[in-house]
Order: structure tokens, then sequence, then C-alpha cells
């Protein structure tokens, strides 16, 4: 269910992206108060990153575990129990039924809210056919937030460019986060369905994923200033 956000600075997610929890820390104390909420995926997950997670929740940060699960019911209901001990606020499973009801059986009653991804933003059409889908990237993460609605998980992960559609099917309740995100000038990379702070914003989405635009600036507290600054200038 989504909770109120209190502080305008829950809604930029910082991606820790890097390949050590002291290049981690290094970018947590750069950034100060200038974050609050932070992204462990799975590089940084493998490397120590776990206990990083704990470690910050200890210190006020919030934190996403980004661990995208994708297994057999049982499995993925087993992982999330184990998952639900370290305090973190967020967790990611694929947007399969079947996955996203072992994750909601493992979460209980415990406080992790469960993000469903939806279709990857790095993603379009042609990726999907390569893939093996018939669908296109709007009706796939349309189906799959209705799946994800039914299934009962606590928001999902789409590009914000697909927010409306999905505030549309899933209601008011759940949450919208958005990787994806490119202030203007800033080099895309690989992603392939972006837009920038204030265009998430003014779309509807809850909480904007930022990694690279942020940690790999020549200043990255200057950089994560300015994206919030887009962001309250559109809240
Ligand atoms: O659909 C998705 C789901 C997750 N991600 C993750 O978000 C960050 C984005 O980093 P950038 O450097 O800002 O591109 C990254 O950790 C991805 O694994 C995503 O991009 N898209």
């Amino acid at each position: 269910m989504t909770q109120k956000i209190n502080d305008l600075r829950d809604r930029m997610i910082v991606a820790l992206d890097v390949p050590t929890v002291w290049d981690a820390y290094r970018i947590v104390s750069t950034l100060g108060d200038g974050a609050s909420f932070y992204k462990i995926g799975y590089r940084l997950a493998f490397a120590g990153g776990l206990d990083l997670a704990r470690q910050l929740v200890t210190e006020g940060k919030k934190v996403f575990l980004d661990l995208k699960l994708h297994d057999i019911g049982n499995t993925v209901t087993e992982g999330v129990e184990s998952l639900t001990k370290l305090g973190v606020t967020f967790l990611t499973v694929h947007a399969y039924p079947q996955t996203m009801r072992g994750a909601v059986e493992g979460r209980g009653d415990a406080a992790l809210r469960l993000l469903a991804v939806t279709a990857l933003t790095s993603y379009d059409d042609g990726d999907l056919k390569d893939a093996g889908y018939g669908l296109a990237v709007r009706d796939l993460v349309r189906m799959r937030a209705q799946q994800a609605r039914s299934a009962g998980v606590d928001g999902i992960v789409c590009s914000a460019a697909e927010t409306e559609i999905v505030r549309d099917v899933i209601g008011p309740d759940m949450a919208i986060v958005t990787p994806g995100i490119r202030p203007a000038g800033s080099a895309v990379g690989d992603q392939k369905r972006t837009l920038t702070p204030a265009e998430a914003i003014r779309a509807g989405a809850d909480h904007l994923v930022v990694g690279r635009p942020i940690i790999r600036a020549a200043d990255p507290r200057a950089a994560a200033a300015a994206v919030m600054d887009e962001i309250a200038s559109a809240a």
C-alpha cells in the first residue's frame, strides 16, 4: 500500500551501481543529506551489498534492493522471507504471476514493499519481439500491472512514459517507481524509454531511480542537487 512520501528527497533513489562497498560508501558520504534513498542492485549485492543495506538502514537511509527475483514460486517465497529481515524498504521481483504470488507469500506481514518489474526500460518493442513476446511494450506493461495488482504486490517498476496507463490500472494506492531517468543533456546509455526528472514527476511517478547521471558525474553532489531541484519544481 502506498505510504505518503513525507520527505521530498525520498522521491529520488540513487542507484549504487558500483563494484565495492567502499565505492558505495564514498558516494553516500559525498551526497550526505542530499540523498535519502539508495538502490542496491546485483553488482553490489554480490560484493557485500546486503551487509551495506543493513548498515545504511541503521544510519537512517532508505534502501531499495533491486534483485529482480524470478524463480519457481516456492524458491521466491523462501528468498523473500530471508530478505524481510534486512529492514529495506523496496525489493523487486519480475512481474510474472507465480513469482509475484510467491513473493507476496514470503513477505507475509513484514514491512518490506514488493515492486514488480513490468518491462525493463532498456527494452523497446523490437527487443520484446526478439525475446519472444507478441506484445508492444505498452500492452505488456498494462497487462503486467493488472497482474501485479491482482497478486497483491505494493508497486510497479516501469518507464515514466507509462505512468499514466499504469496508474489507470493500479489505482492510487500502489507505488510507481521509474528508472530510465535522464536529465536533459545526459548520456542515455543503454536506456531506451527515458524521461527527464521533471517530466517523470509531472507524469505521476512516485520515485525516480537515477544511477549514472549522478554516480558518474564529475560532481555527484551537484548532479543529485540538480535532479532534486527538478523534482521540487515539478512536484
Ligand atoms: O526497468 C528497469 C529496472 C531497473 N533498472 C535499474 O535502474 C538503474 C538505472 O540506472 P541508470 O544508470 O540511471 O540507467 C540500474 O541500476 C538498472 O539496473 C532499470 O534501469 N530499468
